[in-house]
């Protein structure tokens, strides 16, 4: 009798923890079990408690427990690993079942329980071999007059939130967060959410609707005894396809093959218009859209015209977002999605629409400051600032594409701080008429006109598109004529899916740019990011720019990257308590229930007494680091080349810190660039703006003092002027070091000399 094997998630994550040569044994044990379940070197039984449960023998210490899940047509037996511990572990308590939820399987791993636990809720554990260690806990004892973690919640509750059966009476014993971890290592992963959900003071409404629902499935009656259809539930490695490949390349492969349940739902779903999902540093935005790319991707006939779109905001995340979409699409897939960064593709438009336009050098706002400056200093204006008048001209001017007087004169200026009287726009408009004069005299244009002009040229396409189809629809042409205003492309939408990652940076002009280039029907845009993270000054009402998310708007969570101690510092810098964040509609978003699962060693916070002290300390934690990350598990090298991050806070930090570390202390470096990291150095050393969307498994944050971040002299200036702009560039100030911050998986590190900045938690 030959069987199948597929692996539970949790009994594969139990495998990457494993020793190699314990890893290389459980391959073997899969190969002999295939030919024969019953080969008498497996000495397979079933358990006591749950005869569904078998366990078998990998080796001398190590036991396989198995669900015999089905047979197939072919009278295959199918079989499911649900755990691979050493049997000193093996009790005869453990057991599946179906989540009344879910509809999924799941195994709760009671041996990861602590004893006061299993003790307060009566619960004991028999070892299944006779030599393992005596019978876990004694029956509960009325002496412990503790106060229960999860207060005011009963059985019943966890239990229509979709709590395991098996967890319940445990986890109402809890009663602290330390117990709590404990029970829920060995968790299913809904069990997991609500309870920390609930641990963290979300009320049970929001756990029902954040978190239940959204997994939630309809089941029939005999759901609980229908192991084969729960499986068909369940994500599950096969052995054939998948098993070598995830054993060998460990946790690096986990996000291609398990979503998370509320991740994998975003993924899956048939959205009626434009989607947006939110979300903390670490909770799988890009994940997830990088599955949804995949997930659209296959819905569509072969070909390569490219009809999804992947965009982000800065340049080196496309490289980021390239590579992990290779890894995880077919080539034939990978055909029908072009990748590009969002002011890429607005160069492109406005390239193939040459014709129409001139071409001018594009440049960064600072550039365009400086010639406003001077600009002003020669008419010697003295009534209006620079920094004022770029502002009014990128954000109500291009952001609104007002082209005369009268609709400037006519414009909402909301959230721009101090009003104007009808002279004063008269004033303002006709310096910035002087101004752009001035940018077409020296050949320039800035970055937001070029995605304006790109915006334009593009709804004026769809405008286009929309009147031919209408005349088709009344016996006109055909759609696919070529289009005159760029001569090289066809009169339809460019795109059918657009997918955006770090959304909240992106201009208006981009906004309906994007909007004009997929035609307005379901599955449209799906929109991932997190104005928590928000780090330039475009901020967007989706609504405003035809982009409805109404009723399609969901937050993730559950952090994957951060541990809790990092994450509770980070909160802290955002601080949701003072400052409020917009939702890219109208409404405000939160980081409510924002949690993590892993923890870690609690950031360390480090005063210097100037910056070469900074310097040194820097260089002797380096080196600490390397030498703790070159020797791996089992004593093995490992290179820990590009794993280890420094981020400055200035600007010339990054070449003092580099020439620093490679002269005195022997670490060479690469500096993150537009591009990525230029070089192989192997600590990575740029500005906070160039971490956005990274991960270091160690990160050291230097010069963190206050006058820098926040920009004091910057800000004072405005609060005298423009208080609302004051308010604006501290909580963009905060973002910054919140995205650095949370870049870290493992360790953080930050410092600095003289005072340290007001957003630190100390
Ligand atoms: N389902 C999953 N299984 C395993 N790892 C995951 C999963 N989802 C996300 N991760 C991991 O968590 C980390 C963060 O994911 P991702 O970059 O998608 O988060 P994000 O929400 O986009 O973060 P940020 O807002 O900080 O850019 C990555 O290392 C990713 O591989």
């Amino acid at each position: 009798m030959t069987a199948r094997i597929s692996l539970y998630q949790k009994a594969e994550q139990e495998l990457y923890k494993l020793d190699r040569s314990v890893k290389a044994k459980f391959y073997d044990f899969c190969h002999l079990f295939r030919d024969n379940p019953d080969h008498p070197g497996l000495d397979l039984k079933p358990l006591k408690g749950d005869r569904r449960v078998f366990r078998a023998k990998i080796d001398q210490s190590y036991r396989a427990l198995l669900a015999k899940t089905g047979v197939d047509e072919r009278g295959r037996e199918n079989w499911l690993v649900i755990a691979v511990r050493h049997r000193k572990n093996v009790y005869e308590e453990l057991s599946v079942a179906v989540n009344r939820v879910t509809g999924e399987i799941e195994f709760v791993d009671l041996s990861v329980v602590g004893e006061s636990v299993l003790r307060r809720a009566g619960v004991t554990l028999t070892p299944v071999e006779v030599e393992a260690e005596g019978p876990r806990t004694t029956p509960a004892t009325p002496s412990e007059p503790l106060t229960p973690l999860l207060t005011n919640i009963t059985a019943e509750d966890l239990r229509g939130l979709g709590v395991a059966e098996q967890l319940i009476d445990l986890a109402l014993a809890v009663t602290d967060s330390g117990e709590l971890d404990q029970l829920l290592s060995g968790a299913p992963l809904l069990s997991k959410d609500v309870l920390y959900g609930l641990a963290a003071g979300m009320p049970m409404d929001d756990v029902r609707r954040e978190i239940t629902a959204q997994v939630e499935v309809e089941l029939g009656n005999d759901y609980a005894d229908n192991l084969s259809a729960a499986v068909a539930r369940t994500t599950v490695t096969t052995f054939d396809e998948d098993l070598k490949a995830a054993i060998e390349e460990g946790d690096f492969r986990a996000w291609k093959i398990f979503l998370h349940p509320s991740q994998a739902k975003l993924v899956r779903r048939h959205y009626n218009g434009p989607a947006r999902v939110s979300g903390g540093p670490g909770t799988g935005k890009t994940i997830v859209a990088l599955h949804r790319v995949k997930h659209l991707a296959e819905q569509l006939p072969p070909g390569s015209t490219q009809p999804i779109l992947l965009t982000t905001f800065t340049k080196n995340l496309t490289t980021d977002l390239r590579a992990r979409l290779a890894s995880l699409l077919e080539p034939e897939l990978l055909d029908r999605v072009e990748i590009t960064h969002i002011d890429q593709l607005a160069a492109r438009v406005l390239s193939e629409n040459s014709g129409v336009g001139i071409s001018r050098q594009r440049v960064y706002d600072t550039v365009a400051l400086n010639i406003l400056r001077q600009m002003l200093a020669e008419i010697d204006e003295q009534r209006w600032n620079a920094e004022f008048l770029l502002e009014e001209w990128d954000q109500v001017v291009l952001g609104q594409s007002l082209n005369t007087r009268k609709a400037y004169f006519d414009a909402r200026r909301a959230g721009r701080g101090r009003s104007l009287t009808r002279p004063e726009r008269n004033q303002v408009w006709k310096l910035l008429e002087q101004f752009t004069a001035r940018l077409e005299k020296e050949g320039v244009e800035t970055w937001g006109q070029a995605a304006e002009r790109a915006a334009r040229f593009e709804m004026e396409r769809a405008a286009r598109i929309e009147e031919r189809q209408n005349n088709q629809a009344v016996g006109g042409g055909d759609t696919a004529q070529p289009d005159d205003s760029s001569g090289r492309r066809y009169l339809r939408h460019r795109y059918q899916h657009v997918v955006v990652d770090e959304a909240q940076d992106l201009r208006a002009a981009h906004w309906k740019m994007l909007r004009a280039m997929v035609p307005r029907r379901p599955n449209d845009l799906f929109i991932a990011g997190d104005t928590h993270q928000r780090i330039y000054d475009h901020q967007v009402t989706l609504g405003t720019v035809g982009i409805n998310i109404r009723g399609r708007s969901t937050r993730l969570t559950l952090s994957y990257r951060t541990t809790r101690e990092i994450l509770a510092r980070a909160i802290g810098v955002v601080d949701p308590r003072k400052v409020s964040y917009d939702n890219l509609d109208d409404g405000a978003d939160t980081l409510d229930g924002y949690r993590s699962v892993l923890t870690g060693p609690t950031p360390d916070l480090v005063a210097c007494q100037s910056w070469d002290d900074e310097l040194v300390r820097l260089g002797a934690v380096l080196t600490s680091w390397r030498a703790e990350m070159s020797t791996g598990d089992n004593g093995v090298r490992r290179d820990p080349r590009g794993d280890v991050a420094v981020c400055v806070a200035e600007r010339d930090m990054v070449s003092q810190v580099m020439h620093y570390l490679a002269t005195q202390v022997g670490i060479s470096c690469a500096e993150l660039s537009k591009d990525g990291p230029k070089g192989d150095g192997e600590v990575h050393v740029g500005t906070m703006h160039r971490f956005k969307g990274l991960e270091y498994q160690k990160l050291a944050i230097v010069g963190v003092r206050d006058g820098v971040i926040p920009r004091t002299a910057v800000i004072e200036r405005y609060r005298e002027e423009d208080h609302q702009r004051a308010a604006r560039e501290e909580r963009k100030a905060r973002s910054l070091l919140f995205v650095a911050a949370t870049r870290a998986r493992d360790t953080l590190r930050i410092s600095w000399h003289g005072k340290p900045s007001p957003y630190l938690p100390l």
